[in-house]
């Protein structure tokens, strides 16, 4: 498979070493706004970039007819138009918030979880997510999906990054030199606490996930999630 690597940072260049140890090909590398984007010999496009970068790129992908996956964060206020566009040009996306396998099983325990927690009006819930420190969005995408379940599942309305607030999901989002992602969610009462937590060791979870995607994802239409992928939940 010819692989589009629109964004070269840290993850784009994971996603190259374990796609050429998978016997693909990196035939385009795209990491300026001023890039040219020649698709000419790419099956697929993966975009690990930056939060006003990922539109674009998404964009040029589906307008070459170029089956795209997206990872990047801090853009989602977008991804309804995107999907808009995609199936206006009946072309194909899936974008995730988090490609490890782990945390994709992690969002299955937070639902189920707060499932359980949903009636139960005395534990209150928060969650803390600590990444590096060149990380450009707060809180993480993966730390937005888990408030989402957490919101449809409980009295919870909302998150907040701000201060702990009545009906609002407090995300303590930390930075720390060189951590990789780890995100923990807490339910607390006066009685006891519940936590679960997911720590990444490095990125190889987030790369290889994402080539697992690209190479699902190629030959198929649509907008798809990980979900549809890893067949879990
Ligand atoms: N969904 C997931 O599993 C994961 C998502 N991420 C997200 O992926 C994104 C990238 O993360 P990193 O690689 O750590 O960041 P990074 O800062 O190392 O890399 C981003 C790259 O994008 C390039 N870039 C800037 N403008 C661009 C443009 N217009 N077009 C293409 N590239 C451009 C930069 O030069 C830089 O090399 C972030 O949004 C991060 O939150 C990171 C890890 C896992
Ligand atoms: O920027 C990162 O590094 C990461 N970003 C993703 C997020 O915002 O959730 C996924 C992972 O936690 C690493």
């Amino acid at each position: 498979m010819n692989i589009a690597l629109l964004g070269y940072g840290r993850m784009g260049k994971s996603i190259e070493k374990i796609a050429i140890d998978r016997n693909h090909h990196i035939t385009l590398k795209i990491s300026e706004p001023e890039d040219k984007f020649d698709f000419s010999n790419c099956d697929v496009a993966i975009d690990f970039s930056v939060p006003s970068a990922a539109v674009r790129n998404i964009t040029k992908a589906l307008d070459a007819n170029i089956p795209v996956i997206s990872g990047t964060t801090g853009w989602l206020e977008d991804y309804e138009s995107i999907v808009d566009y995609c199936n206006k040009k009946n072309g194909t996306f899936l974008y995730a918030s988090n490609f490890s396998l782990g945390v994709n099983i992690f969002f299955e325990l937070n639902k189920v979880l707060s499932e359980l927690m949903g009636g139960l009006n005395d534990y209150s819930v928060s969650m803390e997510e600590i990444h590096h420190t060149q990380k450009l969005d707060a809180p993480s995408g993966t730390a937005i999906t888990l408030a989402e379940q957490i919101i449809d599942n409980t009295h919870y309305k909302n998150w907040t990054i701000e201060k702990p607030e009545a009906n609002k999901i407090y995300i303590n989002a930390k930075r720390i030199k060189d951590v990789p992602g780890t995100h923990e969610i807490s339910y607390d009462s006066k009685i006891d606490s519940i936590n679960i937590k997911h720590t990444a060791h490095n990125r190889q979870g987030f790369a290889l996930g994402a080539v697992i995607a690209a190479e699902w994802i190629k030959d198929k239409k649509g907008v798809f999630t990980m979900k549809d992928v890893l067949n879990i939940g």
